[in-house]
């Protein structure tokens, strides 16, 4: 044997003493998990049991973060650890997560990264079917987009918030990386049409205008199915991202086309119960307000004196009638927060009404 076939020998030796340890942890940790289910059941008889506890997770993914001895990063520690709880709590109960889909989707692979890979992720044509799924108890759990940094907020989604009473229980973001696609069957044929969703036509604005002017381009409802008919058809491609590409085996002419490098959405995790703080958290509510002078001032003012931080105001047309609104208001802090009770309350005086999304977790991953 050469040094080296010796050196790798006893580095492999060592790996698989470590893995046989990792794992044995593993299973430890697994077990305990089943018995916080058990202790979970038996606190609660008869009654719905929260095995999932957002709050909880989003404080060892924080930890995991911070105590980080590398060389990995912390977002690479911390996505093996989400792997790792997400299938301790497939253990504990399976979790149903619907998502705007169909399956290839951005919001598909928010949801995965959100949840980890050990759930039963449920595709659905539409963002109020993604509600209507959790309202009725179908799924655990929705998965919906919200805002994008380059086209701004995802308006069908605020507004399912006037008349759902399900809550907000997390936030996750994803960076969004375009690739233009076409089947390696059909590589040879010229391209004439490009499909894709609309968003996804207008953060690649720019890069379409440059690298193919004048091409056809047909709006579909989901970049997945974009991909589809890009694998189908000849003479036309596809934007889309990773995911639609590998599950309709699609080769890359193009990639990252985005315009703005830093193209993220934010998605929302909802569901039927509130969340407990976890420490670093997020509130968001739905006021309407008089239409009078100073409304918006009365309505922000308190957030200021009481030292609150606002992250996302928007305007929405209210159902109630023509040229009044609604504001979607985010700011850092949870409902039970001494300083946002104050504010809260406030508010309420004011307010024509005042609807709490939630409170959760910021995200972490
Ligand atoms: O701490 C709990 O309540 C658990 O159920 C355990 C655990 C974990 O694996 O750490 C699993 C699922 C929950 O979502 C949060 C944490």
């Amino acid at each position: 044997m050469s040094d080296e076939q010796t050196r790798l020998a006893e580095l492999r030796d060592e790996i698989d003493r470590i893995d046989q340890k990792i794992m044995e942890l593993i299973s430890a940790r697994a077990n305990c998990a089943q018995e916080v289910a058990h202790v979970k059941m038996a606190a609660n008889p008869g009654q719905d049991v929260f095995f999932y506890r957002p709050e909880r997770e989003a404080q060892v993914l924080r930890r995991i973060k911070e105590q980080n001895p590398g060389p990995l990063s912390g977002e690479e520690m911390a996505r093996l650890f989400r792997e790792i709880m997400s299938a301790c709590l497939a253990l504990e109960k399976p979790m149903h997560i619907a998502f705007l889909g169909p399956i290839g989707t951005f919001t598909q692979a928010a949801a995965l990264k959100h949840f980890g890979h050990s759930v039963i992720s449920v595709p659905l044509p539409a963002i109020d079917a993604v509600f209507r799924e959790v309202e009725s108890g179908a799924a655990h759990y929705g998965v919906v987009p919200v805002e994008n940094s380059t086209e701004g907020m995802i308006n069908h989604t605020l507004d399912m918030f006037m008349s759902s009473p399900l809550k907000i229980c997390g936030e996750v973001q994803l960076r969004i990386h375009h690739h233009l696609l076409v089947s390696p069957k059909h590589a040879d044929q010229e391209i004439t049409r490009i499909y894709s969703h609309q968003q996804s036509f207008a953060q690649c604005r720019q890069w379409l205008d440059t690298h193919r002017y004048g091409v056809e381009r047909v709006t579909v409802s989901s970049n997945a199915e974009a991909a589809r008919r890009a694998a189908a058809e000849p003479g036309t491609a596809a934007i889309a991202g990773d995911m639609a590409a590998e599950l309709y085996g699609l080769d890359m002419v193009a990639s990252s086309i985005e315009d703005r490098p830093d193209n993220t959405t934010r998605f929302l995790i909802i569901g039927r119960e509130a969340v407990p703080a976890s420490g670093h958290d997020k509130s968001s509510i739905l006021v309407s307000m008089r239409n009078k002078p100073g409304a918006l001032y009365k309505l922000l003012e308190p957030f200021h004196r009481h030292g609150i931080s606002l992250t996302r105001i928007e305007t929405r047309p209210s159902p109630s009638g023509t040229w009044a609104y609604v504001f979607y208001i985010d700011f850092e802090g949870h409902v039970e927060d001494e300083q946002v009770r104050k504010v809260l309350a406030e508010v309420d005086e004011e307010a024509v009404e005042l609807k709490r999304l939630g409170s959760y977790p910021i995200g972490v991953l």
